[in-house]
């Protein structure tokens, strides 16, 4: 069953309602008449949680996808579970533009009043304007740090606080909001019939409701909480309060989008009740049957063996700031990529490893693929059609994967695969190093290879470190005459083994040191970063990033 029908000043084609899962309750409304949008069709499927199975993913306009992604709650350092749910959207939006041409106006609501915020700032005395302020920021540093790109607009909820007045004023007009004597007014969440519930299914029960709340139905949220002593206020038509958490999020979101909104994305835990009870809102604030179209949910990151997500509460967590001194944001990113991101990923040194050490394997192939192009490195013949067609089926297999849900595993895969594989025809080459030399494919597969990194946000060419603006060029110039003078004399001692005889081994024993001190220098050098590798005929060095580096020193 499909017709078209007009909603919310759109068009939708109605599709078939689907039954309930087995095992859930059919009293809510989960994935009930989901209606498709029309528009640009992305070309990727994308797993819907409103429907739980991959949707097609239609965005109202390709140069303009309306995205809200709920923001964190400004009470502290962010911690590594923020950052995997925030760097996998990142690598979600970065394939939507740069593979599927479609951009992306991403708006972010940050949450700077909350009952967390004001208990933190007690504690601290300060106020809690300036404790959320301190951590705002702080939070977009470590963002930066991490390489997510910004959204468009950041939205404070405090600098809303009017609008999300207007918003509870017409939810009461329009028969889904009610305030109480107390000065609170919560949802009425009867009000939304078996229209609740399209996410989780379930409508919530009363498990833990206090019982001396002046709510109407133990189910009911609160839109706006009266003033408590000692706590930040805003006047309103029901007394002083402040906005509660869910309706800061519809109403941010549907100032910038208004009634229709694209993709909202958030980690796991908020499904229920934060989206659902978003949803809510905007449903009953626009008197439309459906406000978002597509609910993303990134999986948690856990803490390996306690199966604990990673959490401020639980107190096992490492921030952010911690964890970028010892590894940098591409190994990150990198594991980020080897897990889908709807699946729970557990925190471990092991996995970590495993990404530093692809990501080493990586830029160490594009390196020497480099001084192949360069001459640099002797090669002969390469299998060429061998390799061309290996680098088309993995462009092919990389854009198949990435349309699936952004299937960013299977995608780093392939490209391992290329990597292995070109490395295997450069080894092979290297051992046979005379004949026609192949520079044109492999310059293609690096190229290949670069631009799959830099489009998921892994960058190898910032292993390298790009001198700031206070590091003189000269020091450029003093470390390639050091690793010039090195050559010279590394050749110089190893020139010893061609005199005949005893004079030979009399040379190779005197010239010896030299051999001995140009390792040590390499040794010594690698320290600050600087990694010579030695090359049939020539010497070249990179400065590289430490963090992305074994942490073991390689020989
Ligand atoms: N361990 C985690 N793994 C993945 N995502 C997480 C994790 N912890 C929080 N998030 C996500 O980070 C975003 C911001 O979360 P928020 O600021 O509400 O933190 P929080 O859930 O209160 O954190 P905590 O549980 O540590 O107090 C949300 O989308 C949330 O789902
Ligand atoms: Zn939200």
């Amino acid at each position: 069953m499909l017709w078209t029908r007009r909603a919310c000043g759109g068009a939708w084609l109605l599709r078939a309602a689907r039954g309930p899962e087995p095992g859930r309750s059919a009293s809510g409304a989960r994935g009930q008449g989901w209606l498709q949008p029309t528009g640009y069709d992305t070309g990727v499927k994308v797993y819907n949680s409103l429907t739980r199975r991959k949707d097609p993913l239609i965005v109202s306009r390709a140069d303009a996808a309306s995205w809200y992604s709920c923001g964190p709650t400004v009470y502290d350092h962010a911690h590594l579970g923020h950052a995997c749910s925030y760097v996998r959207f990142d690598i979600i939006r970065r394939i939507l533009s740069r593979v599927f041409g479609c951009t992306v106006v991403m708006v972010m609501g940050i949450t700077d009043v909350d009952d967390k915020i004001i208990r933190r700032a007690n504690e601290m005395s300060v106020s809690p304007a300036s404790l959320a302020r301190l951590y705002e920021e702080d939070f977009k540093q470590d963002m930066a740090a991490l390489k997510v790109l910004p959204p468009t607009a950041y939205l404070r909820v405090t600098e809303h606080v009017p609008q999300i007045v207007a918003f509870i004023e017409r939810l009461i007009a329009n028969g889904h909001a009610y305030c109480t004597a107390k000065g609170n007014v919560y949802f009425d969440l009867q009000s939304r019939g078996d229209r609740y519930g399209k996410l989780v299914g379930v409508a919530p029960g009363p498990v833990g409701e206090p019982v001396d709340s002046d709510k109407r139905h133990t189910s009911d949220f609160a839109l706006w909480k009266a003033a408590k002593p000692q706590e930040p206020f805003w006047g309103s038509p029901w007394g002083d309060g402040r906005p509660g958490w869910h309706i800061e999020c519809s109403t941010i979101a549907s100032l910038v989008f208004g009634s229709q909104l694209d993709i909202h994305s958030g980690g796991v835990d908020l499904a229920f009740p934060h989206h659902e009870n978003e949803i809510a809102q905007c449903e009953a604030f626009h008197q439309c049957p459906q406000w978002g179209n597509y609910f993303l949910h990134s999986g948690h990151l856990h803490v390996k063996g306690g199966g604990e997500k990673m959490s401020k509460s639980l107190k096992n967590y490492v921030t952010i700031k911690d964890f970028l001194r010892s590894t940098s944001p591409d190994v990150f990113r990198l594991f980020c990529l080897r897990s889908s991101y709807r699946s729970a990923i557990d925190y471990s040194e092991g996995a970590l490893l495993e990404a530093r050490s692809l990501l080493r394997a990586t830029a160490a192939f594009v390196e020497d693929a480099r001084a192949y192009l360069r001459g640099q490195l002797a090669g002969g013949p390469i299998q060429e059609d061998v390799l061309w067609e290996r680098l088309g089926r993995t462009k092919a297999a990389v854009q198949a994967a990435l349309a699936d849900d952004f299937d960013t595993v299977r995608a780093v895969d392939a490209v391992m695969d290329l990597v292995h594989h070109g490395n295997r025809q450069l080894k092979a080459a290297s051992e046979e190093p005379r004949g026609p030399r192949s520079p044109a494919v492999l310059g293609a597969v690096v190229a290949s290879v670069e631009h799959f990194f830099e489009t998921v946000g892994v960058s190898l060419a910032e292993r390298q470190c790009v001198p700031g603006a206070g590091s003189p060029a000269a020091l450029y110039s003093l470390v390639e005459e050091l690793v010039r003078f090195r050559l010279k004399v590394r050749q110089f001692a190893l020139a010893s083994g061609e005199a005949p005889g005893e004079a030979r081994r009399q040379r190779l024993l005197e010239r010896q040191p030299l051999l001995e001190a140009c390792d040590a220098l390499r040794r010594d050098l690698a320290v600050h970063g600087i990694s010579i590798k030695d090359r049939s005929g020539s010497s070249t060095w990179e400065l590289l990033d430490p963090r992305t580096e074994d942490p073991k020193p390689r020989s």
